[in-house]
Parts: structure tokens; sequence; C-alpha cells
């Protein structure tokens, strides 16, 4: 059986501004992501990939279609039930990091879990050991100014991760990494999938792409091939890319 659809997008546009500047950031997008499974997005700049990332998490809302994650309609929600979706439900790993200088990596990854709620005991467990898996255990007292672009990174996936996120989004995530270190965090990411999230990636990268079960690529703000076959790190794509 197949497994629940975490992300559903239905005749989805996306009009940027207005009149003479009104861009067609997506036209007419369907797009279905079920729990376990990574879609990679690729195209070309300005196709549309952050407009789409933007909009599975809530951050935006379609000009017309219907954007769903889990039960939830996000063009139906106010801004503060989006926010809360958002927070519980949504880890995000952008190109600028947002991460808050003024905390540590620990207290960084911490964040998200004290602001849903959790008792700060265990948020700390539950950050500490996220922040393991990116293997920064050394670093979660050190500041993200104090550290190189890569560990910031990590620091970053490690708190879009942590906690229950039932959908996870990734906008170039290994852009700022060296390609050991980048792999690394695509593993951490498909692990994170196949432990019952659902993934998606923005990624200009073959090689990441690869880690996906499916890619769909964006033209133009359209959906111009979606490959079916499953990739994954055992995949023919994938160790030919790899070798
Ligand atoms: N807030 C905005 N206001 C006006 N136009 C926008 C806005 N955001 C995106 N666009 C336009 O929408 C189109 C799609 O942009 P988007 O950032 O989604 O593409 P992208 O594929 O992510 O590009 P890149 O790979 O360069 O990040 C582009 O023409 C862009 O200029």
């Amino acid at each position: 059986m197949n497994a629940p659809v975490m992300l559903r997008m239905t005749s989805v546009t996306r009009v940027h501004g207005q009149g003479a500047a009104e861009v067609h950031a997506l036209r007419g997008v369907d797009l279905e992501v079920r729990m376990g499974e990574l879609v990679a997005v690729m195209g070309p700049s300005g196709s549309g990939k952050s407009t789409l990332l933007n909009l599975a998490g809530g951050l935006d809302t379609p000009t017309s279609g219907t954007v769903t994650v889990g039960r939830d309609d996000v063009g139906t929600l106010d801004a503060k039930a989006r926010a809360r979706l958002r927070r519980k439900h949504v880890g995000y790993v952008f190109q600028d990091l947002n991460l808050v200088p003024a905390l540590t990596a620990l207290e960084n990854v911490t964040l998200p879990l004290e602001l849903d709620g959790s008792s700060a005991r265990r948020a700390r467990a539950k950050a500490t050991a996220a922040l393991a898996t990116v293997g920064l255990d050394d670093l979660a007292d050190r500041f993200p100014d104090d550290m190189s672009g890569g560990q910031a990174q990590r620091v970053a996936i490690a708190r879009a991760l942590v906690g229950p996120r039932r959908l996870v989004l990734a906008d170039e995530p290994t852009g700022a990494l060296d390609s050991v270190t980048g792999e690394a965090v695509m593993r951490v990411l498909r692990q994170r999938v196949d432990a019952g999230a659902a993934g998606l990636l923005v990624t200009h990268d073959a090689r990441h792409a690869a880690w996906a079960d499916r890619i769909v690529f964006l033209r133009d703000g359209v959906v111009i091939d979606s490959t079916g076959a499953a990739a994954g790190p055992d995949s023919l794509l994938h160790r030919a890319v790899r070798a």
C-alpha cells in the first residue's frame, strides 16, 4: 500500500507582482510527496523552485490552486495558523541559514522545540542527539559566527530535522559544503525521510538529486518532466553519478 500523501499541490499557480511587473512563477503545478519519499526539484534559475518550496512550507500562499500539508489546506489558514503548521510540522533548510547569532549551536537547535512547548530538558536532549547525527556534538557550545560555513550548515540541518517534522524542505542544503560533508548531509536527510518524513529538495547538483526517489524538472513555472525511477542510494543512477 502507498504511504499517505504529506504534501499535495493541485493546479498551483503563483503570480508575483502586478500589472507590467507581473511574473508567473508557477503555472499549474501538480505535485505529491508521500511519507517516506524524497523528491528532488531541479530546473534553471528563475524556473520557480524557491517559490514552490515556499508554498509547500506555508511561507506563501498560491494565487490559485491548492496546497495541502497533511490535512491542512495552506491557502485557507490565517498567518498564525500557518506559522503554527510550520513550527510544528515543517523543517526547513534554506540557502541563508537563518541561525540566531546570539545563540549557541545547541540553543539554535533547541529553540524550535521549546517554542513548540517541549520542556527545556527534553528539548536539550533531543537537540543534543540531532547535533550528534550531523557530527557536531563537539561544537554544541559554539556560536554560529565562530563556525565554518559547513559547520553552520550542519547546525541548520540539525535544527530542520529535530522533533517530529513530517515535511522537510531543503533549498540547496549542501551549497556551502565541501563534497564529503555535502554527502553526509544528504545521508542525514535521506535517513530522516526513510524514518517517515516527506522530503522536498531543491538542488542543482545531480549527485544530490540522485538520493531522491523522484526528480521533478521545472522550467518557466511548469513541470516539464518527472522521473519515476526510484533512485535512492542503491539505485543505478546514484551509483553512476557517484562513481
Ligand atoms: N517576491 C517576488 N516578487 C517578484 N518576483 C518574484 C518574487 N519571487 C520570485 N520572483 C520571480 O519569480 C520567478 C521564479 O523565481 P524563483 O525564485 O521561484 O526561481 P528559482 O528557480 O528558485 O530560481 P533560483 O534557482 O535562481 O533560486 C523568477 O522570475 C523571479 O524573479
